[in-house]
């Protein structure tokens, strides 16, 4: 098994409020990883420290490898973080597609970290990286929506173009900070569908997290659960039952009810 990603003591700490308490975890080159807690649990922040969006507390001894290059130390970014980022796709809650373009535009902006900056300017695409976009779109079921605005598409399409645009970079890793909060039933099944297909088929590894725990169970096959910026569980799915669940989400409830009670 190899490490493709590697998190040593993180310790993030907003104002006064901890949010990471000295986080350790290693993930596999083709886990499929489900990061489950209750909201505020710091699912988020742990995965904006792997794409270095935020970094840890200055005075902690963290470390945080992406693809065995470090992203960030001690809370200070590697100089060469844009070659671990070359190799990661992210996908949002909410999109981020810039909705006045089409989608076969939206897409090919997942290749502009590949494409010389003056062609960025004029957006002048290769005819290769077009046929890459349009196999991503058709990876994801979305070629025949190739040259409509993004702006007319459904939640479930606007996920699954974003899904087609991180496919772009050719990524070993794709981090998606709840990919299927704002979507349908159905729509977050084919959201999550397509994410484990690409893990199972591309070997690409995945960490999503998820407040679904049924998505969680049926999609992957390992289960990292945070409660209150603690790890609090981290194993297989199937052996993540109905205890660790009512633990994981209800027990903080009753704990702030007594509290308040008192
Ligand atoms: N930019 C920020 N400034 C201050 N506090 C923050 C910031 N980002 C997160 N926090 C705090 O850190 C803690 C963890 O937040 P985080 O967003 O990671 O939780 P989460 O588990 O992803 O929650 P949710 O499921 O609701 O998105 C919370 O107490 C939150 O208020």
């Amino acid at each position: 098994m190899q490490t493709i990603i590697r998190v040593e003591n993180l310790r993030k700490t907003f104002n006064q409020n901890r949010a990471l308490h000295d986080v350790c975890l290693t993930i596999n080159r083709g886990e499929m990883v489900a990061l489950l807690g209750p909201s505020g649990s710091g699912k988020s922040t742990l995965l904006r420290h792997l794409s270095g969006l935020i970094t840890g507390d200055k005075q902690s001894h963290s470390h945080i490898e992406l693809h065995k290059r470090t992203v960030q130390r001690s809370g200070r970014l590697a100089s060469d973080i844009r070659r671990s980022r070359a190799g990661t796709g992210y996908i949002f809650q909410q999109f981020n597609l810039v909705n006045r373009l089409s989608v076969m535009d939206n897409v090919l902006i997942g290749a502009l970290g590949s494409t010389p900056f003056w062609r960025t300017c004029c957006r002048w695409f290769s005819t290769e990286q077009k046929q890459q976009a349009l196999q991503a779109l058709t990876r994801v079921g979305m070629a025949h929506f190739a040259h409509q605005r993004v702006s007319t598409l459904s939640g479930g399409q606007q996920q699954r173009v974003a899904i087609a645009r991180a496919l772009m970079q050719k990524p070993q890793v794709i981090l998606a900070d709840e990919p299927i909060a704002s979507l349908d039933p159905e729509s977050a099944r084919i959201v999550m569908e397509i994410l484990h297909d690409i893990n199972r088929k591309e070997g690409i590894t995945v960490v999503v997290t998820l407040h679904q725990v049924e998505y969680a169970l049926r999609y992957c096959r390992r289960i990292v659960a945070l409660r209150q910026g603690h790890i609090f569980y981290d194993g297989a799915s199937q052996t993540f039952n109905h205890e660790h669940i009512n633990h994981l989400y209800r027990s903080i409830d009753r704990i702030e009810a007594n509290a308040a009670a008192a």
